[in-house]
This record gives structure tokens, sequence and C-alpha cells, in this order.
């Protein structure tokens, strides 16, 4: 039996299982190097030909989708409402946050992938194709409940939601480094953008030093005194395919928590290639916590991401737990 079958399907209060919802859809223009755009006019006449009710916003700027969730959930006026989000893992991640800070908290959200990254695409079965991730979406007639990462910084009296992961350290800091590197906006230009990664990634390995971290985990504290990579994740995916933890279920009720200490370079290249073979989570260097409620502290400054979005630097006091989320559409292994 697999995951999907085992998970409850959410009854979303007001929703009528036999109509067809009204969309609300929010695209990212700009997502995956112009992709949320050229998506959005290849998959605007499925909405007209099939007479579907809906109205679009468009994002305007950096951190529009907050606002345009907010006001979709605040003003909505259908009740048998879905919010598609056209556009990568950080315009899902603005989409989320925004719906839930409303009158609508719990509108079920549906994703059509164009980002760079799409890891929730990938950790949740929806097709990377924006075409099938549609059909996924308009063939369903009831939501199913996703899990979401909440996160609290007790130093910065700020919290909020992810989709996909939370990384201190290594992940982190190679984003913060990519976005910031001039090469990353040719290479985007002429889609080679994952190579802009790999060079950071390389240049990160060298520069980088390892930090000490408290993690408390149902009640017990570990210090890790050496710790290099620090993520916390919903499903198995980050950094734009990489499954840095298998055993990860975005069904499960749970995160799921990585530490990589650093160690020599040839340990590295090492446990690289058993993260591709799936068996890094085996040896010592690795350790992986699995709970409802996860916290971490570092006294160091430290890079962060969230959803591949930077974070800033800073040092983290992170109090982390999971939560449910509708998302309308048919996974495609069910
Ligand atoms: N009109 C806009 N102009 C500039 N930036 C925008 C605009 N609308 C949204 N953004 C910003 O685009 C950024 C990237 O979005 P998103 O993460 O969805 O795409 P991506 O990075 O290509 O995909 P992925 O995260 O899957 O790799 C977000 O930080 C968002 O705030």
């Amino acid at each position: 039996m697999n995951a999907w079958a085992t998970r409850p399907i959410i009854g979303n209060e007001g929703i009528n299982l036999m109509t067809e919802p009204f969309f609300y859809i929010i695209v990212n223009p700009v997502a995956g190097s112009g992709n949320g755009a050229k998506t959005w006019q290849q998959i605007q006449p499925i909405f007209e030909q099939r007479h579907l009710d809906y109205q679009v916003k468009v994002s305007q700027y950096a951190g529009h989708t907050i606002e345009l969730a907010k006001q979709i959930g605040n003003f909505a006026t259908h009740d048998q409402a879905v919010l598609i989000v056209v556009g990568g893992d950080g315009t899902l991640n603005q989409a989320l946050t925004g719906l839930r800070a409303t009158k609508t908290p719990l509108m079920p959200l549906a994703y059509v992938p164009t980002g760079s990254g799409n890891d929730f695409a990938r950790g949740t079965d929806i097709n990377q194709d924006p075409l099938k991730a549609l059909e996924q979406i308009l063939s369903a007639t009831q939501p199913v409940s996703i899990d979401v990462g909440q996160y609290s910084e007790t130093t910065h009296h700020h919290a909020g939601y992810f989709v996909n992961n939370i990384g201190i350290g290594f992940d982190a800091a190679v984003v913060a480094s990519t976005n910031h590197s001039k090469a990353k906006q040719w290479l985007n230009r002429v889609h080679l953008g994952n190579l802009a990664y790999g060079f950071n990634v390389l240049k990160v390995l060298f520069k980088r030093k390892p930090f000490a971290l408290t993690v408390n985990v149902d009640g017990q504290q570990i210090m890790i005194p050496d710790a290099f990579l620090v993520t916390t994740t919903n499903h198995p995916y980050f950094g734009g395919g990489v499954k840095i933890l298998p055993a990860a279920s975005p069904t499960d009720g749970k995160l799921d928590l990585i530490v990589v200490e650093h160690t020599n370079l040839i340990t590295f290249v090492f446990l690289a290639i058993q993260l591709l073979r799936g068996q890094h989570t085996k040896y010592a260097k690795v350790h992986h916590f699995q709970s409802k409620h996860i916290q971490l502290m570092t006294n160091s400054l430290e890079y962060g991401q969230m959803d591949g979005e930077e974070m800033g630097t800073r040092a983290f006091a992170l109090d982390f737990k999971v939560s449910q989320h509708p998302f309308w559409y048919i996974p495609e292994n069910k």
C-alpha cells in the first residue's frame, strides 16, 4: 500500500465535492527564468476552453505573492475555492504564508511547477510538466492533506511556513553564493543555471568552516561540535532534485533533520557518491532525526535558506513543528 492510500482525505468545510471549484490563480512570471509567464500563456487557453471559473493575479515584484494570497484569502467571495500557484518553490512558499494569515487559512492550494528546482513537485508526486500537473489539478474532486513545515525563531520573534526545507550552513551558503554570483544571470539565460550551483558547491566546500550545533529532538539534547550541513525537510528533495533524505515523507506528520559533519575532501566525495546511491545516511558523519518537533541552535553566524530563498546570516534558534494543508490534486502514484 502506498503512502497516499493511508492518508486521510480532508473533507474541507464548504467544499461541495460534486461541483467544480472556483480557481484563484497566482502567476510568478519570472519563476524558472521566465518559465512562469510562458507556462501561463500555455495553460490559460485550457481554462477558457473548459469554461472554468477563474481569476488570475500576476506577481509584480519579489514578495508580492504573499500580499496577493492575503487578498485572495481575506476577500474570497467563492467558498468553494482553490488557489493555484504557477511558479517555483519560493512562490508556493509565499502563497502558503500569505493564505495562512487570512480568514480562510485552509483554502486548498494547487501547484503548477514552473521554477528551476521544483522540489515540492518532486516530493509530492506532482508531475514537473506543467500541463500534466494541471491535469492532476483539474481531475481532482477533493483535496489531499500534505504536511508543511512551521518554524519560529525564538530570538527574532519571527515565524512562518515552509513547503520543502530550511537549511543552515552548507546548502544555504551555496544558495547565497550562487544568487550573488554574476555568472548565474547569464548561465540562467542560456538555461545552464545548475552549472552556477555546481561552481558554488565547490567554492563553499573549500571556504566554509564547521560550526557548533545543538539539536533538541523528543526531549533529547545532542551537541554536534562540527556541523556543516543542517537541513530540516518535509520530503526527500532539496537543491533541485537531490534526494537528501530518502526516508522523509510529506504525509507522515513528521519532519526530518539531516546533519552532516565537516570532514576531509575524500570523505565528502565518498559521501556524495553514497548520496547518489541513497546510502549516505548509514555513515557516522551523517545524522538523521525524525520528529514532530525539532529545535536547533547555533552560536556562530551562519547562512540560512528556506525553500531555496535566502534567510540571511545570523545565529539561529529555530523551533520546528509540522502542520497540514489541503492540496487540490490527484497524486501521480495514488
Ligand atoms: N515580478 C517579479 N519580479 C521579480 N521577482 C519576482 C516577481 N514575482 C516574484 N518574484 C520573486 O521570484 C523569486 C523566485 O521565485 P520561485 O522560487 O518561485 O522561482 P525559482 O527560484 O525559479 O524556482 P525554484 O524555487 O523552484 O527553484 C521569489 O523570491 C519571488 O519573490
